[in-house]
């Protein structure tokens, strides 16, 4: 079964449309990341998803089903925030704040919950920093602890959006392959958006490409070329393949794509 399928979908606010025509479906394990310029529609797409906000037409289901809040098929790892540093909230709260609400009732002091924290912070190697207060831990250290919190219901979907924001380039890696790690483990279907196509290149099924209005959906060689990001900025667009990685030049201003990389 598809664990996630648009159906004609078309999105936007108060008649204002972002994206439309949009059919594709994802399988168990696959890993899907979303790239665009800045306003396509990335993070609301996520919201259709998450039941957060209904489609202008068409349909969206995950695992067979119209999408709903608080659903506990979906993991969803919200865009990067840096935490303050006076919050007094262990790693170990914070996953327990993902299962509150769940199965396993508010915040009992229930040895089977502590083993089921203790569990996540593990498999996201987060076991170290347990029981430091979260605004102390690294912006890497912080995400960690946000990917356990999103996938104590065990989803079958997992979005993350931006994840990698303001992370230097090591916990780029280790974030991306932590994620990439769940999907080949327990083959949840990953939706992955991204400014910088880089740091996942090496797990990427399938881009979903986001710009004005339009969209392009394929492998990252079909999607990722001049003459395809040209035709979706109607605009002159260069892609180059070096030393392993994609860099994009030329994307009109305004419509800012992270994608020459930083050193490393
Ligand atoms: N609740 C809302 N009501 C009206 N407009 C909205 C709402 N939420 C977002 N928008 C607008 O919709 C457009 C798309 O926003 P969205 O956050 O989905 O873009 P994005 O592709 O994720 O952008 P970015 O790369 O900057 O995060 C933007 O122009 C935004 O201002």
């Amino acid at each position: 079964m598809n664990v996630l399928s648009f159906e004609k979908a078309s999105f936007g606010y108060g008649g204002r449309r972002l994206w439309g025509g949009l059919t594709m479906s994802l399988q168990a394990g696959e890993f899907l990341v979303i790239l665009g310029a800045n306003g396509s529609g990335k993070t609301s797409l996520l919201k259709a998803v998450l039941g957060l906000h209904p489609l202008m037409s068409g349909t969206v289901e995950v695992a067979g089903a119209p999408p709903h809040r608080g659903s506990t098929q979906i993991g969803y790892v919200p865009q990067h925030r840096r935490i303050d540093t006076l919050t007094p909230l262990r790693a170990r709260d914070v996953v327990g704040q993902g299962l509150d609400g769940h199965r396993w009732g508010i915040g009992r002091p229930d040895p089977r919950r502590r083993r089921r924290i203790d569990e996540l912070l593990e498999s996201v190697g987060a076991d170290a920093f347990a029981d430091r207060p979260i605004g102390q831990l690294s912006g890497g250290e912080q995400q960690r602890v946000r990917i356990a919190q999103a996938l104590v219901s065990d989803p079958k979907l997992l979005l993350c959006d931006e994840p990698l924001l303001s992370l230097d380039l090591n916990s780029q890696r280790t974030i991306s392959g932590l994620v990439d790690r769940r999907r080949r483990t327990h083959d949840t279907a990953i939706v992955f958006v991204t400014h910088d196509i880089n740091p996942v290149l090496p797990y990427i099924d399938r881009v979903l490409y986001l710009a004005n209005g339009r969209f392009r959906t394929g492998t990252v060689d079909e999607v990722m070329t001049s003459a395809t990001l040209s035709d979706l900025y109607q605009s002159p667009v260069d892609v180059v393949r070096s030393r392993g990685r994609v860099l994009v030049a030329g994307v009109p201003e305004g419509t800012h794509h992270t994608s020459v990389p930083r050193a490393g």
